[in-house]
């Protein structure tokens, strides 16, 4: 068996790749596919997007085939994690994912569902949540069938070299969190310190969710994440991510995946 390719695993299915830029193609085949199937089954695709190294590799869907072929006016997206910076401040998630994706797709602008960077951490997050929960009663996000979340039809994630995910850090109590949809810290332990979050429940009630990593830096940390290690890393973000109703996968390029179990016993 080649050491690329499909695992399924009991953390979900794991796609591994040679390189970063083949991980970036077959991402946005996998979002063009969930883009098609939810755009007939429910007339709207909702996605939530991430920060960091993930939106570079999104940039393919900028390109032919998916400009032309993805129904972009059925798009509605949000954010599974921002910090509170200005909407032009080069930290901000929005601005990462606007220069590298949304100004170059024909989306619908009132669709963008940024969060509002007037506002403190605590105020942007609970009006954050409020706008989602008036999408929610009119369906244009999906509701969950086991839990009082919303569905989105995709949750997108990347993985910080700590185990981070949208800002659920390590340990953190925020992991904790079961009411509230969108919470905020002040203390993230990477700058920038304030930051909006969707919390493990909304992450975990997703439809689908995708968790793409790449580079060797985060080999050991992804290990954790997925392998049994038997030690507990019950606090490790990246390992709390349990679609209960959903699907999800894992992008990989080798080198992130060169400590898994999954692709050291395609080696033998
Ligand atoms: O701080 C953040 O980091 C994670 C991981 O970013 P990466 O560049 O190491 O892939 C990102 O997913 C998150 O949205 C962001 O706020």
């Amino acid at each position: 068996m080649s050491r690329s390719g499909c695992h399924q695993t009991e953390r979900g299915e794991l796609r591994i790749y040679e390189s970063s830029d083949e991980v970036a193609t077959e991402l946005a085949d996998y979002i063009a596919e969930l883009s098609e199937v939810s755009v007939k089954e429910r007339g709207f695709f909702a996605i939530a997007l991430s920060g960091g190294s993930l939106i570079s590799l999104m940039g393919k869907l900028c390109e032919a085939p998916y400009n032309k072929t993805v129904d972009w006016s059925k798009w509605y997206i949000f954010w599974a994690d921002e910090r509170v910076v200005s909407k032009n401040h080069a930290d901000s998630n929005y601005k990462l994912a606007k220069d590298c994706l949304l100004s170059k797709v024909p989306l619908i602008p009132s669709h963008v569902y940024s969060i509002n960077d007037s506002l403190s951490a605590e105020e942007a997050a609970g009006e954050y949540e409020f706008v989602l929960r008036q999408l929610v009663k009119v369906r244009t996000v999906g509701v969950s069938e086991i839990s009082d979340c919303p569905k989105f039809d995709l949750i997108l994630l990347g993985m910080g070299s700590d185990g981070h995910v949208a800002s659920l850090f390590p340990n953190h109590m925020v992991l904790e969190e079961k009411d509230e949809w969108v919470t905020f810290i002040t203390d993230s332990p990477e700058p920038p310190p304030e930051r909006l979050t969707f919390t493990l429940p909304v992450i975990n009630s997703a439809s689908n969710v995708a968790i793409v990593v790449t580079g060797s830096s985060k080999a050991e940390t992804l290990h954790l994440a997925i392998d049994d290690v038997g030690r507990d890393c019950s606090k490790l973000p990246a390992r709390m991510v349990n679609p209960g109703n959903g699907n999800l996968v894992w992008f990989l390029d080798k080198l992130a995946a060169s400590k898994l179990e999954a692709f050291k016993c395609t080696e033998k």
